[in-house]
């Protein structure tokens, strides 16, 4: 029998990357002249990567920006994020006993980040964590991104598991919408970046601590179906 499948989101989920982000954001935006932006601005700027991330700050500060003037900047901000990599992001308390207690498990485990996968296969690699992973699927990975259902099922596939036997933990709208478009149960955490309140996603569970996420909570979201 196929593995159950926990696919997990990366910024905000398992790793907090938020300083790292904002660093680099504001070395980015710096060129424009533009005044940094802040951590509580961040909930409103990261999660469709960081195209759209750098898009965002320069309409938060009133900027104009062209469409031939985005490459250049993106480079800049791959550039300034990889080589700082992995700063100061670090896995959220409880992840790795929480990776190690679910693997020993025998789940299938996986990540599915809107980050580009360029920036997400190094971070995952330099905090030690590629080898609990079946599959990294970043935001260019597949044609479509999250809230696409099908970033999330064609990532568990990768995995080599069932999308009918899935569950999502994700921090924003955006992973617990990819999971309701593809009937997967969702459990939210509130550490993360999320703009709206955790409680409003609509996620099937709520998290506070990676203690909580074990093979008993899988079991019972899998068996509600
Ligand atoms: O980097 C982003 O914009 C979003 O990344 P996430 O999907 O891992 O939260
Ligand atoms: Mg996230």
């Amino acid at each position: 029998m196929t593995a159950p499948t926990i696919v997990f989101d990366l910024d905000g989920t398992l790793v907090d990357t938020a300083p790292d982000l904002v660093e680099s954001l504001n070395h980015t935006i710096a060129v424009a002249n533009l005044e940094p932006v802040t951590y509580d601005d961040l909930t409103h700027l990261v999660g469709q990567g960081a195209r759209v991330m750098i898009a965002r700050a320069f309409a938060l500060r009133g900027a104009p920006l062209s469409d031939d003037e985005l490459p250049a900047l993106l480079d800049r901000f791959i550039e300034h994020y990889k080589a700082n990599m992995p700063g100061q992001s670090r896995p959220f308390p409880g992840l790795i006993d929480a990776l190690d207690r679910l693997t020993g498990a025998g789940f299938n485990l996986a990540v599915c980040t809107n980050k580009l996968e360029a920036l997400a296969l190094p971070l995952i690699e330099k905090l030690d964590m590629t080898h609990y992973f079946k599959a990294i699927a970043g935001g260019d990975t597949f044609a479509v991104r999250k809230p696409d259902p099908g970033h999330l099922t064609s990532t568990i596939e990768r995995a080599g598991g069932n999308p009918r036997l899935a569950v999502m933990v994700g921090d924003s709208d955006n992973d617990i919408l990819a999971a309701r478009n593809a009937a997967i149960p969702s459990i939210a955490v509130p550490f993360g970046y999320s703009h709206e309140p955790i409680e409003s996603l609509g996620a099937d569970r709520l998290i506070r601590h990676f203690d909580e996420l074990d093979a008993a909570l899988i079991g019972e979201l899998l068996g509600h179906r």
